[in-house]
């Protein structure tokens, strides 16, 4: 994962460029025109966090005196996958905001290659960071019927101006010393009514993969966000989407704040976005809200069944956010004040300078992987371990349960129950059957599903044979899920290529016969329509693109997973030969015997 720690060091500080991103919240006069346009008006005091990208400091504006304390964001745009337009619509989108639940920033501007972006520090840092550091476990469900209260009042705000946020997740939930929440980081963020301009002239051709639909429901094609909380139609873009993925990014984060992490994040989350590559769809219109009875108390009925509205596999299907504040699990919160959250959360937690200095004693930074690998972009030898697999098993699919709230793995020996609601993805391509586990899942009681996963042993002769008999089954069955995956995303690359070349041939279809039958592309002039079908080319590169890279990091795995396992055989095979009189009659090994 990139990173720009040190860059900023207060020695440091670059020269301003020529300001050609220099941005002001208040150009049009107001408290945010104080805000200087300079690195030199701001003393970086420390490092309170960062992202995929982006480095977070405290800093005191020094013109406004030291009481001035703000956030500054410094985007590393070299290192960056966005490019300055996209960072700079954050800043942008920012400023143009004003909502009580919205952070917006004062001011941005260059500073050599990065962009800082000025903005209100919120004491407490985000959820994400409070939720690793106060309540691993989750929050007490009040509190996250307050938390997603507010945050909800920030989306019906911008969805009401025509803005879809598009990262909505703890990591992006704000919240200040006095229990004020707010919702911010609009890196991905951007208005329907832009697209909507922007695909009036587009072809039938281009509509059709983009979608057609109301301005709420079908207008980006482009892959944006961060893949836990990616709604289905996010991530299988060519559908296009709207603002209701946002809801369901809402659900996921109402999951992560009350689980603790977002569902699925014991997996990279290259590997479940391939699951969702592979995707079938298969969801059951499940669960009506009275009918059941409630197995499990952890949740009330009322949160369960707020979630299950926002996970509703069809957008349409899925609640407004405005309507979504009037469901009776957000009743009760209204009435609670900000100091519900001070007393019950923020109490709870080390202040947002410790937990940084914590996150870097304990090396965070080195991979970017936080909260038990639930921020892990690719497979890294640190979380390897949290991915064990058994054998003899497959995941066919991700029934999401109701009753705890969790979404459970479905394997071929269990049938997806009817009444449970599945995620649209489906494993089970392939002859080799494999089921991943995260290896902090406690055991469930449900045959093998919860069974604990293989772990080297360090006791006699015999357990430490077994142990390493069964992390080498573990590595290969790791091997063959790589394997599969690779086939996966090959057909999907398949797919992609054969859906440009339909494209094309219906475009170039067009061109020549000049048009004449209706669609607005084929009026337009021939340039017009030549642009066009460009810059849709160049899309369909990007993805196709960011899928061979894809391919490679999981090839970069496989070939580290071979490797792994190659040493554990010829250490298992000496071991073997030392306890040959205890390990004969061992299953595990005649096991590892079939499989290598
Ligand atoms: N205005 C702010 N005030 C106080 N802390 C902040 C502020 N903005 C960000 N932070 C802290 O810095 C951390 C990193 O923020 P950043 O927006 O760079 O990354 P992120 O949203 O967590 O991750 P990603 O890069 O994946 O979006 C946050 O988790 C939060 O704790």
């Amino acid at each position: 994962m990139l990173r720009a720690a040190g860059l900023f060091a207060p020695a440091a500080t670059a020269a301003p460029s020529a300001m050609a991103a220099a941005n002001n919240a208040a150009s049009g006069g107001g408290d945010e025109a104080r805000y200087p346009l300079n690195a030199e008006s701001y003393r970086l005091l420390c490092k309170i966090g960062s992202g995929v990208s982006a480095v977070v400091y405290k800093a005191v504006c020094l013109p406004l005196g030291s009481s001035a304390v703000v956030a500054i964001k410094a985007i590393d745009l070299e290192r960056s996958r966005a490019d300055l337009d996209g960072v700079q619509r954050e800043a942008k989108a920012m400023a143009l905001l004003s909502h009580g639940n919205v952070l917006r920033a004062h001011c941005s501007f260059t500073v050599g290659s990065h962009l800082w972006v000025v903005m209100p520090f919120m004491g407490a840092g985000s959820l994400h960071s409070i939720l690793r550091h106060g309540f691993p476990g989750g929050l007490p469900e009040p509190c996250v019927a307050v938390v997603l209260g507010e945050t909800l009042r920030a989306l019906c705000y911008l969805h009401g101006q025509g803005r879809i946020h598009r990262d909505i997740k703890a990591g992006n939930i704000l919240v200040d010393s006095d229990g004020a929440v707010k919702l911010a980081d609009f890196g991905v963020s951007a208005s329907i009514y832009e697209t909507i301009r922007q695909h009036a002239s587009a072809s039938a051709s281009t509509a059709a993969a983009v979608g057609t639909g109301s301005s709420a429901s079908c207008c980006f094609n482009d892959v944006a966000g961060t893949p836990y909380w990616m709604a289905p139609e996010v991530i299988h873009s060519h559908v296009g989407y709207g603002i209701k993925a946002d809801i369901w990014s809402f659900g996921i984060t109402a999951l992560e704040l009350a689980h603790g992490r977002p569902p699925l994040s014991h997996l990279p989350p290259s590997k479940s976005m391939l699951m969702r590559i592979t995707s079938r769809v298969r969801f059951e219109e499940s669960v009506g809200t009275g009918n059941r009875r409630d197995k499990n108390n952890k949740f009330s009925r009322a949160f369960k069944d707020m979630v299950s509205a926002c996970l509703c596999q069809e957008p349409a299907k899925r609640p407004s956010a405005e309507k979504l504040l009037r469901h009776p699990f957000f009743k009760a919160c209204s009435r609670r004040s900000r100091d519900f959250l001070v007393r019950n959360v923020l109490a709870a937690v080390p202040s947002i300078e410790e937990r940084c200095r914590k996150d870097d004693e304990a090396g965070n930074d080195l991979c970017g992987c936080v909260g038990g690998g639930a921020r892990c972009v690719s497979p890294c030898p640190r979380h390897a371990d949290n991915v064990v697999v058994a054998k003899n098993r497959r995941i066919s699919g991700w029934n999401f349960n109701e009753d705890n709230l969790e979404f459970d793995p479905t394997t071929e020996e269990r049938p997806v129950e009817a009444e449970k609601r599945c995620l649209p993805f489906d494993f089970d391509e392939g002859d080799d059957q494999v089921e991943l586990h995260d290896s902090n899942s406690a055991g469930d009681g449900d045959g093998d599903r919860g069974r604990p996963p293989a772990q080297p042993q360090h006791g006699d002769g015999d357990d430490h044979v077994h142990g390493k008999a069964a992390e080498a089954v573990g590595l290969k069955q790791q091997q063959q899920v790589v394997t599969q995956q690779l086939m996966t995303v090959l057909q999907s690359l398949e797919m992609q290529r054969d859906m440009v070349t339909h494209v094309l041939q219906r475009t170039a279809g067009r061109l020549d016969d000049g048009g004449g039958n209706g669609d607005v592309s084929v009026t337009a002039p021939r340039e017009e329509r030549e642009e066009m079908l460009l810059g849709y080319v160049r899309q369909l590169e990007h993805r196709v693109e960011d899928l061979r890279k894809e391919v490679e990091e999981e090839m970069a795995w496989n070939a580290r997973l071979e490797k792994m396992l190659q040493e554990r055989v010829i250490i298992s095979d000496d071991d073997k030969k030392m306890n040959s009189s205890k390990t004969s009659s061992s299953a595990e090994l005649r096991a590892v015997d079939e499989n290598i």
